[in-house]
Formats: C-alpha cells, structure tokens, sequence
C-alpha cells in the first residue's frame, strides 16, 4: 500500500538516520513533494538526493500546510535546543516525533505546549532497506490518527513495536538501535581477519559481502540463532575451532553484555 500522511512532512536533520528512513520511505511510495528538510549542514550527498526527487531542503523550508508529522532526526543535544523553534510550526493535528536517544517524552514536551502530541521512537539503519525496526511511545496527547500516522511511516520500513513502560526505550536503544553497529564491527573484523589469515583484502571483501545471506536465513529460519549456530559446527571441525575461541570463559557473551549495558547507561545519561 501507497505511503500517505494527511499533511506534509518535515524532516529536521536529514543525516544518517533521517536520511536512512526518507529513503525508505520515498522506495515505499511516500510523495517527494510531501516531504520538506530543514538542515543546515545537509551532505553533498543528501543535498543531492533531495534534488533528485524535488525535495525542498534548506535552513527553513516553507510548507504549503501545517506538517502532518514533524520528525526530529537531530543529535540529542540539538533537539533540545531545536524545541523551541519547532513550537510555532506545530499545527492543530501535528505530531513531533523524535527519534533522537535518550531525549525522554518529558523532555521533549518541556519547550513545547502542553497539549502537543508527541512520540518517542527508536528505530535502526536497516530501515533504508525497509528492514529496520522501531520501538515507540506515546504521550497522552496523541490521537488514534496521529499514531496510526506515525505506525505508516515506521512500518513502511519495517517493523514498529508500541510500548508502555518508557524505561524499556534505554535497552531498545542499545540492543536494536545501536545493534545494527555490531554486526558491522563483526563484519570488519571477520574481513581483517581473513586478510590475516592469507586472503587478498579483494577475497576478504568478497567473502564478506557474501555474509549476509546469514542474516536473511537468521530472519527466515523457524530455528533460533544457537541452533542455526549448531548446524553450522561439525564435531571437531573448522567452526567448533574458532567458536572455542569466541566462547571460552563466555567471553563473546560478556563482551556484548558489557558493551550494551554501556549503551543502555549511555542512553540513561542523554536524558538527564
Ligand atoms: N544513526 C543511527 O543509527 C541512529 C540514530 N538515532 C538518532 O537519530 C538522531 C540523528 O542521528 P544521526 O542521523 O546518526 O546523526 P547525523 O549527525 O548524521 O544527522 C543529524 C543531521 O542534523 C543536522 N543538524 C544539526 N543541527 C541542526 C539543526 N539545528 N536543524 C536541523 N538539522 C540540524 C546535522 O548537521 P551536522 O552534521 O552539521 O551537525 C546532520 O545533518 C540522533 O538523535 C540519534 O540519537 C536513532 C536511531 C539510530
Ligand atoms: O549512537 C547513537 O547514539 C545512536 C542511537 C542508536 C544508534 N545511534
């Protein structure tokens, strides 16, 4: 189904995650001519990408309607500041919603009237690929219409999980948010790793690219990720070496314990 807001959009910093999501949207049929930036410092390479589909995109775009939606993709510490420049642009049935981490619904709704409606979100990278996955949360002054607004535009890129308990955001951050990250890291290192192993860095990145599949049979399979791990372990064999390695003592298992437990502090720390 076709991507419709009953208004514009305005996409207030069009970087990495705002970009990621715009692009998932437009390849879901979202109208470019919907859709407005405001971002001082666009890339060379989002400037032109908003060109190419005829998106308005400057420091202050100006909008043939009150927004629909208000999508706040800026670095936490700006959001804040941004708050008060976004209050004139809210219309009657505008909802802000912001994906920046850590920024909690209360902080958010501080600069703004009190009647805004106003939802939290947590999505993830994979979402240009219509992928991603986003946590939200609502504050009470969002309408059925406005989160059924803001379920369409973050399932179009993948899917969208409602919660109640605002707390649950800091482990979403860390774990889905961030994951992505991860994976990436596991990706380079495995790709340095075969260069140290005798590959050329061209095979390394080829073996590499080829990895993917393993995610796409990970979100396929009915099996869970320790059984597809086991398929993949013969007895006394190449995989069980090297998992030897990466288990002994649990140490892969607290490696990422620790690392998201720091993320999820991370995100705890931006809302104070
Ligand atoms: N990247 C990710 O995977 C995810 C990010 N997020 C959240 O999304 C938000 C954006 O992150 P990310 O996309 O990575 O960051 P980026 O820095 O890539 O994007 C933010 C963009 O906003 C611009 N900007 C700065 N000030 C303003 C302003 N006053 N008005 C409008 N635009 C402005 C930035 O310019 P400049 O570069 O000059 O500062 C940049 O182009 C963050 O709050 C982050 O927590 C959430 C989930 C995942
Ligand atoms: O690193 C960050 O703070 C943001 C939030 C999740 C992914 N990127």
């Amino acid at each position: 189904m076709t991507l419709r807001l009953a208004g514009p959009l305005l996409l207030i910093g069009a970087g990495k995650m705002g970009g990621a999501l715009l692009e998932g949207w437009l390849k879901q049929g979202l109208d470019p001519a919907t859709v407005f930036i405001q971002d001082p410092a666009l890339s060379e390479a989002m400037g032109a990408f908003a060109a190419r589909h005829g998106i308005v995109a400057n420091d202050a775009p100006e909008l043939p309607a009150p927004p629909a939606v208000i999508l706040i993709a800026v670095k936490p510490n700006v959001a804040e500041k941004l708050l008060p420049e976004v209050e004139p642009m809210v219309g009657e049935t505008t909802v802000v919603l912001s994906i920046a981490a850590g920024r909690t619904l209360e902080s958010l709704s501080r600069y703004l009237p009190d009647t805004v409606a106003v939802v939290r979100a947590m999505p993830n990278t994979p979402a240009s690929v219509g992928q991603g996955i986003t946590v939200c949360i609502a504050n009470a002054n969002v309408t059925a219409e406005q989160r059924r607004e803001c379920d369409a535009l973050l399932s179009a890129v993948g899917d969208v999980v409602w919660v109640e308990d605002e707390a649950l955001l800091d482990p979403v951050t860390a774990v889905s948010g961030s994951g992505p990250a991860y994976v990436f890291l596991l990706a380079e290192c495995l790709e340095q790793a075969g260069i140290d192993a005798g590959l050329s860095p061209e095979h390394a990145r080829q073996l590499r690219e080829r990895r993917s599949p393993a995610g796409a049979l990970l979100a396929q399979s009915d099996e869970d990720a320790a059984t597809l791990r086991k398929n993949v372990t013969s007895p006394g064999g190449t995989t069980a070496a090297a998992l030897e390695v990466l288990m002994d003592e649990e140490r892969m298992k607290t490696l990422l314990s620790r690392a998201v437990a720091a993320a999820a502090k991370r995100s705890r720390e931006l809302s104070s």
